[in-house]
């Protein structure tokens, strides 16, 4: 137990891997949750680091085989939540409970979770077959499994990252990508309850992170392992989810589907965060939101006053001067298969941008032309600021 204390207390966000892993397999409790598949609850977890609130009565409950993303800028508690799920952080307030199990106070080698760290943690002077069979090798004789039985779970979890030919290889030969392949394969490798990740993918080049990406979700259709992954990157939280958790300081601002979270963002916060956003303000009179004198269909939560119309770039339409909100064409530039016109209304504050398909009869604005523009969907939030 005090060992596990010390690392709680000691851990070091991003070059604590080895010295978990070491950690975790040479403490010798008896592992008390090491069933696979089983639901997560959080209740009402609190962390605080001096004045700073990290965690702020968080609750959220996590099916068992549920592929979730833990999503938020810097300093949004992320981390922090991860961290006190797996035993490397002690809450100062709530619970986390595996199944009906009460692990708060459980150790974090008797939670069996495996971890995988944004910087590559494995141990250099081991080859890759050694490093994703040294959580099952340093188990306590009793629950060691035979050499014979280690070395065909390692060949089985080879295969799985698809390096079947390199487990002789050593850390340092390796891409990046190999290497944290091979770091989920060791977090694999002792069957553990939850799968948890750290910015799995955060260090490697996007190119790399989109593959590997895509091997994630795939790996996990045929693992079926309930997994908590960290990202500030919203695009790799859509692609990859089942379900999104946006933090906000230490609380949670919504939980849904990606198609949720994108389609019907819960609030300003949210709908920034989450893609491209442009932003009117105006105000809310008689269930119509109006600016510039256009009025716009309100939802009846939004009372009268001051509020804001988000829009995301593809779903504002240019039209003539006339019909829209008149906006003066600022730039134009070719971003990635779209045209992105960007324009000024003259009584808002924040320029608009416009995205238009890239087709060679686009009808592609003048710069210094003006235009009409006129959301064709859109949210309305009452105004937080
Ligand atoms: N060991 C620590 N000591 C003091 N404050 C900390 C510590 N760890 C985290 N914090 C603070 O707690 C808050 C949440 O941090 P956390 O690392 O969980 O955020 P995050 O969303 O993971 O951020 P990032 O994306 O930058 O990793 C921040 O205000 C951070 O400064």
């Amino acid at each position: 137990m005090n060992a596990a204390r010390f690392d709680r207390t000691q851990a070091v966000k991003h070059d604590a891997g080895a010295e978990w892993h070491h950690r975790q397999t040479v403490t010798h409790h008896e592992a008390v949750a090491t069933r696979q598949g089983m639901d997560l609850h959080i209740r009402q977890l609190g962390k605080r680091f001096g004045n700073a609130t990290a965690l702020d009565a968080v609750d959220l409950d996590i099916a068992s085989g549920e592929l979730v993303a833990l999503l938020g800028p810097s300093g949004s508690g992320k981390t922090t939540l991860l961290r006190v799920i797996a035993g490397l952080l002690d809450a100062d307030a709530g619970q986390v409970l595996f199944g009906d199990v009460d692990a708060t106070r459980l150790s974090l080698r008797q939670r069996n979770v495996g971890f995988v760290f944004q910087h590559y943690a494995l141990f250099r002077h081991m080859t890759v077959a050694e490093n994703i069979a040294f959580g099952l090798r340093s188990r306590p004789r009793s629950r060691r499994p035979d050499k014979a039985t280690i070395l065909s779970r390692v060949d089985e979890l080879l295969q799985l990252i698809q390096l079947g030919e390199l487990g002789g290889r050593y850390p340092e030969q390796l891409s990046g990508g190999q290497r944290q392949r091979v770091a989920l394969a060791r977090a694999l490798a002792i069957d553990p309850t939850l799968l948890l990740l750290d910015e799995p993918f955060g260090a490697l080049d996007a190119k790399v992170r989109v593959d590997l990406r895509r091997w994630l979700r795939t790996l996990h259709e045929q693992t079926g392992q309930t997994t908590l992954f960290v990202t500030h990157d919203q695009e790799e939280a859509l692609e990859l989810a089942d379900r999104v958790v946006v933090l906000r300081e230490g609380r949670i601002e919504q939980v849904g589907t990606p198609h949720e979270i994108y389609s019907a963002p819960a609030s300003e916060y949210v709908f920034d965060f989450i893609g491209r956003a442009n932003v009117l303000e105006g105000r809310v009179i008689d269930g119509r939101f109006r600016s510039d004198g256009h009025g716009f269909d309100a939802p009846t939560d939004v009372a009268a006053g001051h509020a804001r119309l988000y829009v995301r770039p593809h779903d504002l339409a240019i039209v003539d001067a006339a019909s829209g909100i008149p906006a003066k064409v600022l730039a134009t530039h070719l971003r990635s298969g779209r045209i992105t016109v960007e324009a000024q209304v003259e009584s808002q504050a924040r320029l608009l941008e416009l995205d238009l398909a890239a087709t060679p009869d686009a009808d592609v604005p003048a710069v210094g032309a003006t235009i009409g523009v006129l959301p064709r969907a859109w949210r309305i939030y009452p105004s937080e600021r």
